[in-house]
């Protein structure tokens, strides 16, 4: 079943005189439990495309659906509480509260829906043993290193089980050991719990253990591949 169905999205960036077709008629399907990667040249329209996924973005034309919701034409609010309930996001720059610990910032998503303070907190616990940050659950991020950050930032992807995760190059800032190391944490979550992870990525080793990768160019899907 697909929870990604993009059909025909178009998205133009105007700027004075000048437009930009980011994505033109680009139209992707995407299977609950897929491990996928998005890659291109620079400006190929990677990011574009998951924003667009993600809610944060609408196409000029062209439909979208994520987790049986229609997105297209949602109003702000309804996009916000979309990507509350059913996205999980992962940057390339980690994006995590600063004055908030490790176990606060996974937290956070959980008090925006509302659960109650214990069951977060051993929620937010069990996800932070799970990707490998035992002991560390009480520090600020400026106390954790890169790879360390983006652990707390997939944690904090995954701990409110969202229908899919989004990470937009999450190893550009990574040593490639560590890079390799987050990959597989990530491909463990997605092959025990069923996750479905789309990312962007120059990385080869994002590549490497991708199984399906659909290549843009020009904001069009220029080829794709399957691996088992
Ligand atoms: N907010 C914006 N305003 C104007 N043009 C934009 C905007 N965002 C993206 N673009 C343009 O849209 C095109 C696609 O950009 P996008 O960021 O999706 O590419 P990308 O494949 O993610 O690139 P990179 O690999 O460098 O991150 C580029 O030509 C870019 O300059």
């Amino acid at each position: 079943m697909s929870i990604v169905n993009v059909e025909k999205a178009s998205r133009i960036y105007r700027q004075d005189s000048i437009a930009v077709k980011a994505l033109d008629e680009v139209s992707v399907a995407i299977d609950a439990g897929e491990f996928t990667t998005l890659v291109g040249p620079s400006g190929s329209g990677k990011t574009t495309l998951l924003n667009q996924i993600g809610a944060l973005d609408e196409p000029d034309s062209g439909r979208i659906q994520v987790a049986g919701e229609e997105i297209t034409g949602l109003s702000r609010k309804k996009r916000t509480l979309l990507r509350l309930w059913k996205i999980g996001f992962v940057f390339q720059e980690y994006n995590l509260i600063g004055v908030l610990s490790a176990q606060e910032n996974v937290e956070y998503v959980l008090m925006l829906r509302g659960v109650p303070f214990r069951e977060r907190r051993a929620e937010a616990g069990r996800i932070l043993v799970e990707v490998g940050l035992q002991g560390l659950e009480r520090r600020l991020p400026h106390e954790l290193s890169g790879g360390q950050q983006q652990r707390v930032a997939v944690a904090r992807a995954i701990v409110s089980k969202p229908a899919i995760v989004l990470a937009d190059e999450p190893t550009a800032n990574l040593d490639s050991t560590t890079g390799a190391a987050l990959l597989d944490l990530m491909r463990g979550l997605n092959a025990e719990h069923g996750i479905t992870f789309v990312f962007s990525t120059h990385d080869p080793m994002v590549m490497e253990r991708a199984r399906r990768i659909i290549h843009l160019r020009d904001g069009r899907v220029e080829r794709e591949e399957r691996r088992p």
